[in-house]
């Protein structure tokens, strides 16, 4: 046996750097790169290995630890989970800071390479700097809060089992079925020590992601499925994008006259103009894509995870004659609302099911015109909704009024209502750019009223709805794509949240758009305690004496370096737009919009915990209704 003496963190560098993955007959390296932020936990081992050779890696300097891996974790999203950036971080706060990136992660099914450093495996020094202290177990460190966010968890406390658990981190990560985060804890002294390592284990290696193809009973069962139903309607998830099945779908959908309708995930599967794409589905869906949901007898979800919100907490299908054929490569999700499981990627078996649905068309027919052409109608109501100081009828009836609405204008120098200003950008920026989004009101508006230009275009988190994602995020979307501008769509208080990685893109020279919608507060938490009977508790951003914050944002990303526009109307908001366009560095747009502006639901229901008893009758009457849509629900 030939061997190699290296550190465990130069292994495990070297190892990096032989990964490659097989799609569709192509074959590219797997790791791009890794973002590191190092203290005394990874320095002197991982930083020691990259120092000596990096090799193809691409190494980047985070400025903290959750907006790098969320950074990692949207390069794998937007790369269709073909491709990683592994993450190296310190003992301690620095591995704690990954825990919501890897719940992130593991929500959304993304690939990512988590190397936290932990405490020392002999404990000689113990405890360590920034070392916990169970008393109960010695063996309990920082990086045990992982493992539930993690799909694959190791600790290595020896520098031979590095080689076992890479290649299990590898088979996980490379695995459609299972992919999510794998998280490998390196002890902080063996980080540095030396082993013989076999040659053979740093061969070439590459990683398969075939196409699962279905069983002859899954297709006859599903051809039967769909040739006995009546209006069928396809839902579009995120499993359908990462398999690029956008061809095969359109197909499908005119020949058998089908209406897709779509997750947030699944959106920019297909394109938005496309005739018989109604939009989204469920509580941040169309008005028509939830009637269609609702006259449909037969739902075929491709890879999608029925989360409440596409399902409106199970309220958006008829559930005493609807089915459900789910395509799905995950037996798990397969499973879900007792459907007609195909275990399969959803393009090979569609392009399968295709020849046996020869003939068959939907009762559908010209209702799907129809119900488009009612949403295009309202999108365009949305464009033009104005402000006035008089009589104005918000989007969000009923929680502010007049006065309070009017204190926000001159508190912020604004009339701009939220969707007017969101459609503004659609229609400005190059139809051919990435947007990403998170958490607050914007998923919801975006899920709506956005129509994505181009394939792949639409990158929304909202597995996890994780609060931060979008700056950090934004430059992941732009390590994976560089050729095309990235805006990221962000509130006030997730920009507030994290985006610390603002200052990483403008340091590396990696445009990244910030386009911030600044309504001084948790505008749709404000809205979800006030649509359930409470008083508006602390999301708005108000000083002691009840002042409205007006923060000037614009100033920090200037102080960052960032070239800033500050817009208060729609055609500010297009000047700006047009200028950031020919900037080669970062730039931030602070957008003052009006609370209350974003859109509001379309025929659905969320199911949230509305106090049972309390003091006041509104709550009461909301607790009374929740009961009676529960009624109308699935249980399970
Ligand atoms: C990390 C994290 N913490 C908390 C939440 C809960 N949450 C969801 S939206 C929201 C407020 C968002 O405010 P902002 O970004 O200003 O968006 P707006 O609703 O005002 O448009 C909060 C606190 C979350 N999604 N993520
Ligand atoms: O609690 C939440 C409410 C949603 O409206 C929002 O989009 C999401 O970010 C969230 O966490
Ligand atoms: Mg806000």
């Amino acid at each position: 046996m030939k061997t190699i003496r290296l550190t465990t963190s130069q292994a495990l560098v070297k190892f990096l750097n032989q990964q490659y993955i097989h799609v569709d007959g192509n074959e590219f390296p797997f790791v791009e790169g890794i973002f590191t932020i190092f203290g005394h936990g990874n320095v002197l081992g991982v930083g020691q290995a990259l120092e000596q050779d990096s090799g193809h890696l691409k190494v980047i300097q985070g400025k903290n630890e959750q907006g790098m891996a969320h950074a990692a974790v949207a390069y794998s999203k937007q790369k269709l989970r073909q491709r990683i950036y592994a993450v190296t971080t310190s003992v301690g706060p620095g591995s704690a800071n990954l825990a919501t990136a890897a719940g992130t992660a593991l929500a959304n099914n993304i690939p990512v390479l988590f190397l936290p450093g932990d405490t020392f495996a002999t404990r000689q020094p113990d405890p360590v700097l920034q070392q916990i202290e169970q008393e109960y177990s010695i063996a309990v460190t920082t990086n045990d809060a992982l493992k539930p966010v993690s799909r694959y968890w190791d600790r290595i406390t020896r520098p031979e089992q590095l080689m076992s658990s890479l290649i299990r981190a590898f088979e996980v990560m490379t695995d459609p079925a299972k992919a999510g985060p794998a998280t490998i804890c390196l002890s902080q002294d063996v980080a540095g020590e030396a082993f013989d390592y076999d040659e053979k284990f740093f061969e070439r290696r590459v990683h398969y992601l075939d196409r699962k193809a279905p069983v002859d009973r899954e297709l006859k069962g599903a051809a039967e499925l769909i040739k006995e139903s009546r209006k069928p309607v396809i839902l579009v998830g995120g499993g359908a994008k990462y398999s690029q099945a956008a061809e095969i779908l359109k197909s499908l959908s005119e020949k058998h006259s089908i209406p897709l309708v779509e997750t947030q995930a699944g959106k920019s599967t297909v394109e938005a103009s496309f005739k018989n794409n109604l939009g989204g589905l469920g509580v941040t869906g169309t008005l028509s894509a939830n009637k269609a949901a609702r006259e449909a007898d037969l739902i075929i979800g491709i890879g999608t995870r029925y989360t409440d919100f596409a399902t409106s907490s199970k309220t958006a299908f008829n559930f005493e004659n609807t089915k459900f054929l789910n395509i799905n490569v995950s037996r798990m999700q397969a499973y879900k609302l007792d459907a007609f499981q195909v275990v399969a990627d959803a393009k090979t078996a569609l392009e399968q099911l295709a020849p046996m649905l020869e003939g068959y068309t939907s009762e559908f027919g010209g209702n799907i015109d129809e119900l488009k052409q009612e949403w295009l109608t309202e999108r365009d109501r949305l464009s033009k909704v104005s402000f006035t100081r008089e009589n104005f009828n918000p989007e969000i009836k009923g929680h502010f009024s007049q006065e309070v609405l009017n204190e926000y204008a001159d508190a912020l120098n604004t009339e701009l209502a939220q969707t007017k200003a969101l459609i503004t950008v659609n229609e400005t920026i190059a139809p051919e750019s990435n947007i990403i989004a998170a958490a607050g009101s914007l998923p919801g508006d975006l899920q709506r009223v956005w129509n994505p230009g181009s394939p792949n275009s639409y990158h929304l988190e909202y597995g996890y709805s994780c609060m931060g994602y979008e700056v950090s995020g934004a430059l992941g979307v732009k390590l994976a794509d560089p050729a095309r501008e990235v805006y990221a769509l962000v509130g006030d208080g997730s920009f507030l949240m994290l985006h610390s990685e603002l200052i990483t893109a403008i340091q590396y020279g990696h445009k990244i758009n910030v386009v911030l919608f600044d309504n001084s507060g948790f505008g749709c938490i404000s809205n979800l305690q006030m649509g359930n009977g409470m008083g508006s508790y602390l999301c708005e951003f108000r000083t002691q004496d009840n002042q409205i914050l007006n923060i000037d944002y614009a100033k920090v990303a200037e102080g960052y370096g960032a070239k800033v526009y500050r817009v208060n109307t729609a055609e500010g908001l297009k000047e700006a737009l047009e200028d950031a366009k020919k900037q080669r560095g970062s730039t931030l747009i602070e957008v003052k919009v009006l609370p209350k502006t974003m859109t509001d639901g379309y025929d659905s229901w969320w199911n949230v915990g509305v106090a049972e008893v309390s003091n006041k009758e509104s709550i009461q009457k909301s607790h009374e209704m929740r009961q009676e849509q529960l009624k109308e629900a699935r249980q399970y």
